[in-house]
């Protein structure tokens, strides 16, 4: 059985806090790539790895908007599942999913075990950890109005990002276990770019791959 594991950001500067917080007897087993923002090039690039080479376990790993009430700025969160919030269609009664509308899934399923262990190793640490669901989009959430919606749609999801969908996906569709972290960079909402607190988030990004070691 292969032991690698392939960790997949969207853009260089998570990758590059991914890598400085691996522990040394680790980094020859993990691969980590940028695959750009959204779900497409997250499954395109997933995918083409994934052909390439042998994995067992894939990881989506990034920064993302928490949502209020469920997880802070600069805390880490854990996928228990990973849903697409926008894959269906807008009706007069309201939004769809192509589960509801019985051509497609929304959703992919994580590695739970892998997401305990981690959510464990985290404890106790400075940053906090939360589990629940992750949403992905494609259009990032930009007022309350829609905020205030997803959570409606999905109670306790935790936060959003745009690329677990994808990667999720790529995974299933190879057979190897996923999970998708995030740290927490922005609240869910109206948007605010000059609030986002990337330092912070991409420090415990860091911190967050450097528990890796003890979850595997
Ligand atoms: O400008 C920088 O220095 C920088 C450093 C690291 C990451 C970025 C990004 O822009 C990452 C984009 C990535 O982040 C996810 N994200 C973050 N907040 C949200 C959100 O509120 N809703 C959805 N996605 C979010 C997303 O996965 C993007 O691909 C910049």
């Amino acid at each position: 059985m292969t032991s690698r594991i392939l960790i997949v950001t969207a853009v260089e500067a998570e990758q590059k806090a991914i890598e400085n917080g691996l522990p040394a007897g680790l980094s020859a087993d993990v691969q980590v790539i940028a695959a750009g923002a959204g779900p497409a090039a997250a499954a395109a690039v997933t995918s083409a790895e994934l052909a390439k080479h042998p994995y067992r376990l894939v990881i989506n790993a990034g920064i993302g908007g928490g949502f209020p009430a469920e997880a802070e700025v600069g805390s880490v969160v854990l996928a228990t599942e990973v849903i697409a919030a926008d894959l269906g269609s807008e009706t007069a009664e309201g939004f769809r999913s192509v589960d509801e509308l019985g051509f497609g899934k929304s959703s992919v399923p994580v590695d739970r075990t892998v997401v305990q262990r981690w959510a464990e190793a985290l404890q106790g640490e400075e940053t906090h950890v939360y589990t629940g669901p992750i949403l992905t989009v494609s259009t990032t959430t930009g007022t309350k109005s829609t905020a205030d919606e997803l959570q409606r749609r999905v109670p306790g999801a935790v936060a959003e990002s745009m690329e677990g969908f994808g990667v999720g996906t790529a995974a299933a569709h190879f057979g190897i276990p996923f999970v998708e972290i995030r740290a927490i960079s922005n609240v869910v909402g109206p948007r605010d770019r000059e609030a986002w607190r990337i330092p912070d988030a991409l420090r415990a990004l860091t911190l967050a791959s450097s528990k890796l070691l003890e979850v595997l």
